[in-house]
C-alpha cells in the first residue's frame, strides 16, 4: 500500500500565482466530483475490464488504483474480467488454434482447458495482486464459485447459417450470494467468467465477459455496467472517427447492432441486456486511457458512450 507523504515540517517558501492556480485547479476537480461522490455513495458498480485494455503495466495499475478508488470513496465497484488476448497468446505458445465466429471464440475441450487456466489462474490473480497493493480488498472468484454462474451451449449464427461453437455458452443463471459476501465484507470482488454447464455435471463452458458482467450487473441490481475496451466508445458509423456517440437509447443501440463488427456486438447486446433488464446505465469506454474509469464516474461530462432506457436524456 503507498503512503501519502507528509509535508509538515518543512519549508514551503513563497507561493507564487502560478502555484496557487494549479493547487486551486486541483481542488476544483475535487470540487467537480462532490455531486458524483454524493449520488454514487455506496452504489454498486459493475466494471467489465476486457483483455484489449489490458495493453501495459502501467495501465493495469492505473486501473487498480480507479478501482480502489471507488472502494475507498465509498461505492461498491465489482470487477469482472475478460482476457481474450491473454488466451490467444497462452493458446499460441502450447502451439494450440482457435478462431472466432461471430465474436465468439470456438471452443474445443483442449482449448477450454486453456481458457479456464488462463481466465482463473493468470488475468484474475494478476488482478487480484494489482488491486490488494491498496490494502488487502480483492477477493477473486469464477464463475464456478459457489455456483455464481450457470450457463448452456449457444450456437451462432454466420452469413444466415446456425454455427457451431464447441463449449461455448450463454450465461442463464445467476446466483450473485457469494459476491455479496464479499461485498458486505467491504471487499472487492474480481470474477472470472469460466461458467459451469447446467446440462452436463462438471463440464464447464467458455462464456463472453461482457455478457457475463452484464447478467452479473442486473443480478446485483447495479447501478452502473461499465465496460472498458479499447476503442474511444460506441461509433454510429464505424470507423468514421467524427461518428463518436456519447449517449444510445437502447433502440438506438438494436438498431447498430446490425451494422457493427464482431468484437462490437456483444457489447452492446450486453449494454442493452443490462439495461432492458434494470440497470439504469451502461457505459462503452476506453480502458487505453489511463483512469478513464474516474473520469467516467467523478466528471460532469463522463467519457465514452452511455447507454440509457428509449427517452432518457439524463447526465451520467
Ligand atoms: N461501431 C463501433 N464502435 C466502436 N468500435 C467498433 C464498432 N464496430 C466495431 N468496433 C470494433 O470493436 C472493437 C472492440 O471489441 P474487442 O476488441 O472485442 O474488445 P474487448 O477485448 O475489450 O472485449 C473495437 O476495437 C473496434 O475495432
Ligand atoms: C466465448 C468467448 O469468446 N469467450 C472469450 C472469453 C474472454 C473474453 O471475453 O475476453 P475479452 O473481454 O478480453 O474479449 C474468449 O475465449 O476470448
Amino acid at each position: 500500500m503507498t503512503t501519502p507523504t507528509s509535508a509538515r515540517n518543512t519549508v514551503r517558501g513563497t507561493i507564487d500565482a502560478a502555484a496557487l492556480r494549479v493547487a486551486q485547479s486541483k481542488a476544483q476537480v475535487l470540487v467537480e466530483a462532490l455531486p458524483w461522490l454524493e449520488r454514487f455513495r455506496g452504489a454498486l458498480v459493475v466494471v467489465k475490464y476486457g483483455g484489449n485494455a489490458m495493453t501495459n503495466d502501467a495501465l493495469k495499475a492505473a486501473f487498480a488504483q480507479d478501482v480502489a478508488f471507488l472502494r475507498y470513496a465509498g461505492l461498491r465497484p465489482v470487477v469482472v474480467h475478460g482476457g481474450g488476448p491473454q488466451i490467444a497468446e497462452m493458446l499460441g505458445r502450447l502451439g494450440l488454434e482457435s478462431e472466432f465466429k461471430g465474436g465468439l471464440r470456438v471452443t474445443t475441450p483442449e482449448v477450454m482447458d486453456v481458457v479456464r487456466m488462463v481466465l482463473t489462474g493468470q488475468v484474475g490473480r494478476e488482478l487480484v495482486g494489482l488491486l490488494n497493493q491498496h490494502g488487502p480488498v480483492a477477493v477473486g472468484l469464477s464463475g464456478e464459485d459457489a455456483s455464481l454462474f450457470g450457463a448452456r451451449r449457444r450456437s451462432t449464427v454466420v452469413d444466415g447459417e446456425e454455427v457451431d461453437l464447441g463449449l461455448v455458452g450463454d450465461v442463464e443463471t445467476v446466483n450473485p450470494s457469494a459476491v455479496r459476501d464479499i461485498l458486505d465484507a467491504g471487499r472487492i470482488p474480481v470474477v472470472s467468467t469460466v461458467a459451469p454447464d447446467l446440462d452436463v455435471d462438471g463440464q464447464v463452458l467458455n462464456v463472453n465477459a461482457d455478457t457475463a458482467a452484464a447478467a452479473l450487473a442486473v443480478a446485483l441490481g447495479a447501478s452502473k455496467l461499465v465496460v472498458l475496451t479499447d476503442v474511444e466508445g460506441v461509433y454510429g458509423s464505424w470507423p468514421d472517427r467524427d461518428s463518436l456517440l456519447s449517449s444510445l437509447s437502447v433502440s438506438g443501440a438494436k438498431a447498430l447492432m446490425e451494422t457493427v463488427d464482431a468484437g462490437m456486438i456483444p457489447k452492446l447486446e450486453a449494454c442493452v441486456r443490462a439495461v432492458e433488464q434494470g440497470v439504469p446505465q451502461a457505459h462503452v469506454v476506453d480502458g487505453r486511457q489511463p483512469h478513464s474509469l474516474l473520469l467516467e464516474v467523478f466528471t460532469s461530462e463522463g467519457i465514452g458512450t452511455m447507454i440509457v432506457p428509449d427517452q432518457t436524456e439524463e447526465g451520467h
